[in-house]
């Protein structure tokens, strides 16, 4: 390599230092604010002053040459860790019992799961050592809770490509633990191999069903190949690196740990493909009314016309916004549904309260699975143009 291209790179380096310990700094700084919003009862979120903030941000970018779609980009992306960094401050301080020495968490797979990304990113904003515990089915994770060998559990909900996971939303109707966090995991599907191996080489592709599911469209274009379904994407790994002609759907990351090379990126049915993850607990937790939230329950209406119907007119008359609803088949009850619903509401406040009373009246059965900090934010609006 040149001298001069050592140097630059050097001075490059340099600079990509600094850039981290001012985003350390900022982020320190915005911890700052939250005592300030704790003592002042203040929503965590300031979306005017967001939307002031990015205009300034991008006006002086633009002086210094810089487009505005991405420092649009750079500083939502900024003002999100900091927001949910702040929330999940303020979580702690309304439940002391949070404040761990450890994080025992259960999650699907090992190294190089999709679920392990998720785990790390939400982890990363608790206090407490991580401590992981690999399981190799959505069932052992939650018996680790419930049982006490793990403090919280980490299962995937829902895809934007692939929809609900059925057997997660199957689960909860028979666990007893409750919904205390969500976050949303960008996925990036590769087909991934063994150093050497072409494209043209691979005869079986190992995988979870959910990213075979998500990459649809892909593999139906395939033709001669075998699919192979491993119980986590780390699994999959493993099996590809074992098998000479063998591939697997994975993200590019874990593939690096894995010593695995990517043949092709983007594997999935749409572009931005996000994975939502609940996070499980024995307990409750309490959510401040100063960040979004969301309360999760089951209910099955009565058997008579319009059951459905009068419930959901219930949260209308209460003025609360249903994000989602999801109905489920009763094992042993043919034809019989549960209905999932996700409120973005607060079940501490008085009018969720007498909604949930009310529905009582027009339901055959209720129950609560949790009410949780909602981290599905939106980024705020701005023009770059
Ligand atoms: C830091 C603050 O809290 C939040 C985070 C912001 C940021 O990181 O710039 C801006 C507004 C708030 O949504 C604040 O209110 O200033």
């Amino acid at each position: 390599m040149s001298n001069a291209l050592e140097s630059l790179r050097r001075d490059i380096n340099e600079i990509d230092s600094e850039l981290l310990v001012l985003l350390a700094k900022r982020r320190r700084v915005s911890h700052g604010v939250v005592e300030y919003k704790i003592a002042n009862n203040k929503p965590i979120r300031d979306e005017q002053r967001e939307q002031a903030l990015l205009e300034k941000l991008i006006s002086y970018g633009s002086s210094l040459g810089l487009d505005g779609y991405y420092v649009n980009r750079v500083f939502q992306t900024i003002i999100e860790d900091s927001v949910l960094h702040q929330q999940a401050m303020l979580q702690q301080n309304l439940n002391p019992e949070l404040h761990t020495e450890t994080n025992r968490v259960a999650y699907l797979g090992g190294q190089g799961s999709y679920s392990q990304l998720a785990c790390h990113k939400y982890f990363s904003r608790r206090p407490g050592k991580l401590v992981e515990l690999g399981c190799s089915s959505f069932n052992e994770i939650t018996n680790k809770v419930e049982t006490g060998q793990a403090d919280f559990g980490l299962l995937p909900i829902e895809n934007t490509c692939s929809g609900s996971i059925n057997e997660v939303y199957d689960l909860l109707q028979h666990t007893q633990v409750s919904i205390v966090g969500e976050l949303t995991q960008a996925v990036e599907h590769c087909l991934v191999a063994s150093p050497g191996v072409a494209i043209e080489d691979v005869t079986k592709i190992y995988g979870h069903p959910q990213p075979f599911a998500q990459c649809s469209q892909f593999i139906s274009n395939l033709s001669g190949v075998q699919l192979a379904y491993s119980d986590s994407t780390s699994t999959a790994l493993k099996q590809a690196s074992a098998d000479g002609s063998g591939a697997a759907i994975a993200s590019e990351d874990a593939a690096r740990k894995a010593g695995l090379a990517v043949l092709e990126a983007d594997l999935a049915n749409q572009s931005h493909n996000h994975s939502r993850f609940i996070v499980v607990a024995r307990k409750a937790v309490k959510v401040s009314k100063q960040i979004p939230t969301k309360t999760t329950l089951i209910m099955a209406t009565k058997q008579s016309a319009g059951a459905l119907a009068d419930a959901l007119m219930i949260f209308k008359q209460h003025n609360i916004n249903l994000v989602k609803l999801e109905s489920r088949p009763v094992p042993g009850n043919p034809w019989e549904e549960v209905f999932y619903v996700d409120l973005e509401a607060n079940i501490d406040m008085p009018e969720v309260r007498n909604a949930l009373d009310a529905l009582k009246e027009v339901t055959a059965y209720i129950r609560i699975l949790g009410c949780y900090q909602s981290e599905t934010l939106s980024a705020v609006n701005v023009t770059t143009e």
